[in-house]
């Protein structure tokens, strides 16, 4: 089977500086919001990601693969694993960027399996933005920063105003303030 991908970024991009604000490298991140299904710590079978700021403009994320993440019998899901990807991503835009973005399209090639116990090391990267398009990609490496991967993502994210939290979520608009994280 061909594991070609088509032309990434699929578009002319321009390939952004990260924001002055940006973490700095080193930087642990924490979870955006507790509630989240990707990094939240309020959130009983959640990923739980780990994220912090890794060099030349990374985002640095660990998922650690339990019981509760399994599809075949001690494998991870494969859908949890996009999940993971989508927070990692959502992550690096986000905090590179400092904007809101929501996923547009998330695209994964799985390339070997997961198993449960084992540690994804994700390292994602902003690959240029075109207007309010964002286009990023990661890496999952198993077990080490340096790990054979099992796992690659591109996704496409769009930069939306804050009223997207406001009129589509339940987020309150008091707390929705651009000096804010919130949950895009
Ligand atoms: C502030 C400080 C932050 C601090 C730090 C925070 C850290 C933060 C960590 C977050 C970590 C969470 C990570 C999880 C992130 C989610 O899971 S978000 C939830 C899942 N995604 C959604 O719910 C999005 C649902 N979709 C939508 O709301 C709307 O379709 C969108 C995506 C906002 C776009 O709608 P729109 O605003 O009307 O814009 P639209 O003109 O349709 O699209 C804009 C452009 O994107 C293109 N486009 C849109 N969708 C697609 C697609 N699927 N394929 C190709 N092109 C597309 C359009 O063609 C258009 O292109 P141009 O015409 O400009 O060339």
């Amino acid at each position: 089977m061909s594991r070609v991908p088509p032309k990434w970024p699929p578009v002319e991009v321009e390939h952004p500086a990260p924001h002055p604000d940006a973490p700095e490298q080193g930087t642990k991140l924490g979870p955006h919001y507790a509630h989240c299904f990707g990094c939240g710590d309020e959130t009983e079978g959640g990923l739980h990601l780990q994220t912090e700021c890794g060099h030349d403009a990374t985002i640095i994320a660990q998922f650690h693969v339990t019981d509760a993440h399994q599809g075949a019998p001690g494998l991870a899901h494969g859908g949890l694993l996009a999940c993971a990807f989508d927070e990692a991503l959502g992550s690096t835009v986000g905090q590179l960027l400092r904007k809101p973005a929501v996923t547009g399209k998330l695209e994964t090639d799985f390339l070997r399996p997961v198993p449960v116990g084992s540690t994804l090391h994700i390292a994602g990267k902003l690959d240029g933005v075109a207007g309010r398009k964002v286009y990023a990609s990661a890496d999952g490496r198993l077990d080490a920063p340096d790990g054979p991967i099992a796992l690659r993502a591109r996704a496409l994210f769009v930069i939306v105003d804050f009223s997207h939290f406001t009129e589509h979520g339940t987020a309150d608009p008091r707390d929705v303030h651009p000096d804010r994280d919130i949950n895009p």
